[in-house]
Order: structure tokens, then sequence, then C-alpha cells
């Protein structure tokens, strides 16, 4: 039941549907098959290119899309994850006969392949995906191959799970603490059930994510505006902190999701559902967050879905609109406050560019250099800003890819 619904999800996702958005297409299935196969699904795609290699060496010709998705599923299945191969061959040849008479005529097929696949040596050797053309060519020019090489690596990695700790809150056992302040468990975790999530001593947060607020270093009774706030990590931190928050974001479904986070944890902040380029409050704030919506290319160890489901389209909207939310952001600030800007992009366009341009077209407003434990000199930038990418920490288990700079406004 699990690999059916994993290969409906994949089905989704090859229709440009993300993982994160399909949730209900599994509602039928018991809960513990609905995690494997999103589970399942999640790794089929961020191993999908090395699957590849071993299909192309084992078929005549190129299966038919939704055939190569169940070896692939497969294939994934017995040599990533270790499944014993005879359950994973005999399931999957069930599979394909579920779909229709093309399935049916490609059920010996799959049946043999898959046979000769969970046989195959040299997995561990085999590249990992390569990110598509649309984001690759950017970044390789940002960075140079080895690193685009290395940052794929890190992809194949996928992520650990990162906490952030309300000031004071006891550790979770089978954490291990970051220099940079964040918490990483150290084994398999389901988060629901680790102490300390009902009473809301944390909260989920990769440790790149984190270090914005840090930068901001919100103090006691400050007033500060948290814009593009959903779901709320960075809100969280910031009224743990102390300071009085507002939370500002266009969408109200994701504005529940910051409130649900806020009582889960005990903290408070007033929620504002609006376009931030209309809001205009009354008071000016003594610092600002600004999260902008971006590509989210740094997120791709989490959401290994999405090299699939976008084709680089948008990106030059979403480059004008994090300009134009940097240049409102900043009129509602108080004289001498201070500004972070931040996105989960690796495309400099989205951050070093951004700010450097940001920059230009404010004389006066300068950058503060980070200074925060924890960090590599080397992620500081040229214009003072803060470069994080997924092969930083490789033996540590990788962070987000993140940029973050903190700006400061005339006196
Ligand atoms: C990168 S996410 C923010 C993540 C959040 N800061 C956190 O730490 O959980 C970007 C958010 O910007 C919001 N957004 C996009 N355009 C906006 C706009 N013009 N005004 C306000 N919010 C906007 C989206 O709804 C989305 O929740």
């Amino acid at each position: 039941m699990a690999r059916k619904g994993a290969l409906r999800l994949i089905q989704g996702v090859r229709e440009g549907r993300s993982l994160g958005d399909q949730t209900g297409a599994l509602r039928s299935l018991p809960v513990a098959d609905q995690a494997r196969a999103a589970r399942l699904a999640a790794e089929t795609l961020r191993h999908q290119g090395r699957a590849d290699r071993v299909i192309e060496g084992l078929v005549n010709r190129k299966p038919a899309p939704q055939i190569a998705d169940v070896l692939r599923l497969a294939v994934v299945e017995m040599l990533e994850l270790g499944a014993p191969g005879h359950g994973v061959v005999g399931a999957a040849v069930d599979l394909t006969r579920t779909l229709g008479a093309r399935g049916q005529a490609a059920a010996g097929m799959v049946n043999a392949v898959l046979r000769k696949a969970a046989a195959f040596e040299g997995w561990a050797d085999l590249p990992p995906q390569p990110l598509p053309d649309w984001l690759r060519s950017p970044l390789v020019e940002a960075y140079g191959d080895t690193v685009m090489r290395a940052i794929e690596a890190a992809h194949q990695q996928g992520a650990p799970l990162d906490l952030t700790l309300k000031p004071g809150a006891t550790p979770v056992p089978g954490a291990e603490a970051l220099p940079t302040g964040s918490w990483r468990m150290t084994g398999p975790a389901q988060v629901s059930t680790l102490p300390g999530f009902e009473a809301g001593d944390w909260w989920v947060q990769d440790a790149a994510a984190a270090l914005p607020v840090r930068l901001l270093d919100p103090r006691p009774g400050e007033r500060i505006a948290d814009l593009c706030a959903a779901p709320g990590g960075k809100t969280l931190q910031l009224a743990a902190a102390g300071a009085w928050v507002t939370a500002v974001d266009i969408s109200e479904g994701r504005l529940r999701r910051v409130t649900e986070n806020l009582t889960r944890c005990g903290l408070t902040a007033d929620l504002v559902a609006a376009d931030v380029l209309d809001w205009r409050p009354d008071t000016a704030f003594d610092a600002i967050l600004l999260d902008a919506p971006c590509s989210a290319t740094g997120t791709i160890r989490r959401h290994p879905d999405l090299p699939f489901i976008r084709d680089g389209h948008g990106i030059a909207e979403l480059i004008e609109l994090q300009a134009a939310l940097l240049d409102h952001a900043l009129t509602l600030l108080r004289p001498g406050g201070r500004l972070v800007f931040a996105t989960c992009s690796l495309i400099p366009d989205e951050g070093e560019v951004q700010v450097a341009e940001a920059l230009e077209r404010h004389p006066g407003v300068s950058v503060e250099r980070p200074d925060l434990p924890g960090l590599d000199p080397a992620w500081i930038t040229e214009e003072g800003g803060l470069r994080l990418r997924p092969d930083y920490w490789s033996d540590r288990g990788g962070m987000d890819g993140f940029y973050m700079a903190r700006l400061r406004t005339p006196s």
C-alpha cells in the first residue's frame, strides 16, 4: 500500500505538485503507510539519477514513464534503503500489474530488470543526482564546478533534524550542540514524541535558518517586525528573546501555523495578515527581520522534489519582489535601526547581489559584518553578508543554503 502511495506522490510531482502539497492524496492509507509512502517518494526523487544509471544498464529500451517510476522506487528501496530484494521485486511486479494494459505487458520486464538490479554493486560510487540546468548553470557560475559537486553530494545526504531551544530549556536527549547554538538529533527521531515537544521547549528549525534572528540580535522590550513570518520559526525566536513582535504574512492560512506554534511554545506576538508592500504601521520599529519569499533552492536537502517541479520561471519576479520588500521595510525602521534581510536561496541574485544593489539605492545604509559564535570567517561575503551552503559542516550533516545580511540605517 505504501509503495502504491509513493508512486501516486511521484506521479503528482511529475505533474508539477510538490510532495508537501499532496498530503491529502494519501488520506485513505493507515498513518504508518502514509509516512512510509512519503519517505519512499522523497528518497526515490533524491536518488533518481543513480537509479536511472542502474536501470539504463539493464533495459533494452526506455520504459514508459510510470513503469520507469516503479523501477526507480524498487531500485532505491533495495540499494539505498537496504530492503531485501525478493520482497521488493515481487511487490514491484504486483504494482506494475495494477497499471492497466501497459503494466500487464511490462510485468515480466520489471521482474527481470529488478532481479539483476538487486545484485548491482557500486551504488555508493555512482555520482549524485545532478541539479537541473536552470539552477546548475547559475550555481556553477557563482561557486565553480567543485563546489557544485559538493552541494549535489550534500543534497544526496538529506537533512538531519535540528532544534532551536527556548532560552533555559533542557536539551533533548540524543541531540548534540552545534557551534552556532542550535541542537541536532544524532539519530532517527519522531518530532511529536520527543521530550519537551508538548511543553513547547523547542521547535524544529534548521541550524542555518536559526541564524538570521541571531544576526539581528533581538533584545528584551524592543519593537521588532517579522516580515514574511509564516510558518513562524523566526517569530518564535524573536518572541522567546523577549521582544515585542509584530509578525506579518500575506497568507492567512500560513499565519494559522504561526498561531499554533506560538500557542504550543507559550509565546506571544501580534499577527497581521497583510501584503507587506501595503502595510504601514503607525510607529517605527527598532529592528526588522525580512525573510523574503525566494526560490527556496537552499532547501533541496529537505525538499528533493523541488528541482523536479520548478523550471526557473518566476525567479526574476521574486528578485523584483525581494527588492521592493527590502526598500519598503527600510522605511518602517526608526533612525539607527537594524534590518536583517534573509533568503533560503543559493542564487546570489537573491542574496549578495540583492544587498549590494540595495546599498547603492540607499546611501547611508551600511552592512554590519556578522560576529556570531560558530561562524567560519570564509562564510562572510564581500559586501559583509553571510553565505551558507549545504556542503558546509559536511562532517556534521550539512546545513540549509541561506543568505543573510544585517543593514543599519543612519541615526
Ligand atoms: C521564506 S517564507 C518565511 C519563513 C518564515 N520567516 C519562518 O521562519 O518560518 C516566506 C513567506 O513570505 C510570505 N509572503 C510572500 N509575499 C509576501 C508579501 N508580499 N507580504 C507578506 N508576506 C509575503 C509567504 O506567505 C511566506 O509565508
